[in-house]
């Protein structure tokens, strides 16, 4: 379990990039949302003990993550969102490495590669230098080094993007196959996604926790009270028009309200697309 209090960072331009951030996040796959600058990356980094909180606590499994940062190193995995690489190693010899930065030694460092090495289906290109690999093989590397020395917290920035949906797919389940006995932090823009893999959301904007709680329990207040439009009628406020999309080029509004806005809309189920929208445009706001 990873519990956050009161966390506040504040860059050097005067960016309040994490205000009063407080949360309890379960084991499992975790998902964490917010628009582009909500404090994603910083909240990521902080947890990876890569810069300091200026405030606050944070303790995982009773560790105090703060003044212990080395203790939590030992069982941190981290996938950032940018990772260069040496341009000459393989994949193999990048992997042991990083594996001697992390302590692991002789033939447990072997067969740690070897096994991720096949778990994240790099075998055949274990002897290729990472720096030509595609973007997905890349993805996979970093899922391959954040598990070295099997860490139980693992901390993902956007692993998924620019991928091609087949890539996005494989990688997606590989998140979920090791999030077994760990916690896995998701950080992305893809809602759906967190819907599919996370047991659990924490959706944050303008640095400040706006929502957070078990997926499906989230949506409970939703169901029944979303609709379907191509035309939004009149009278609707405008922070119950959750979204407006397009179908086969056609316009597709999703708005909240206790009852059919129109004769013809559609009541349709609740998504987390939905919640998030809500959550954005209501604040705090419970629904
Ligand atoms: N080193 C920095 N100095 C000043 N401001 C920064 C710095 N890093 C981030 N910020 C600002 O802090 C806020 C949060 O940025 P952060 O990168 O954490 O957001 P994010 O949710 O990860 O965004 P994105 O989804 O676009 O990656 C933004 O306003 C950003 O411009």
């Amino acid at each position: 379990m990873l519990t956050l209090k009161n966390i506040n960072k504040k860059y050097a331009d005067g960016t309040q990039a994490l205000n009063d951030v407080t949360i309890t996040l379960p084991a499992g796959m975790v998902g964490l949302l917010g628009p582009n600058g909500a404090g994603k990356s910083t909240l990521m980094r902080t947890l990876a003990c890569l810069q300091n909180a200026d405030s606050g606590h944070i303790n995982f499994n009773g560790l105090d993550v703060i003044s212990q940062p080395d203790a939590l190193r030992s069982q941190l995995g981290y996938l950032p969102q940018y990772f260069g690489v040496y341009p000459n190693m393989s994949c193999r010899a990048l992997l042991e490495h990083i594996a001697v930065l992390k302590g692991i030694d002789g033939n447990a460092r072997k067969n740690q590669i070897n096994s991720l090495l096949e778990l994240t289906n790099l075998t055949q290109f274990a002897n290729k230098k990472v720096v030509n690999f595609s973007g997905g093989m890349k993805q996979r590397f970093g899922v391959a080094q954040a598990l070295l020395g099997n860490p139980k917290l693992i901390i993902m920035d956007e692993p998924t993007a620019g991928l091609d949906p087949v890539e996005r797919e494989s990688l997606n389940n590989l998140l979920v196959s090791i999030s077994q006995n760990r916690l896995v932090l998701l950080s992305t823009h893809i809602v759906e996604d967190v819907e599919n893999l996370c047991h659990y959301v924490a959706i944050i904007d303008q640095g400040a926790l706006i929502q957070s709680g078990d997926v499906k329990e989230l949506l409970v207040p939703l169901e029944g009270k979303i609709w379907q439009l191509e035309s939004l009628p009149t009278g609707i406020p405008n922070q119950h028009v959750l979204s407006k999309s397009h179908r086969y080029g056609r316009a597709s509004f999703r708005v909240y309200a206790d009852t059919a806005p129109a004769q013809n809309a559609i009541n349709s189920p609740a998504t987390l697309q939905d919640k998030y929208f809500f959550a954005l445009n209501e604040g705090s706001q419970t629904c």
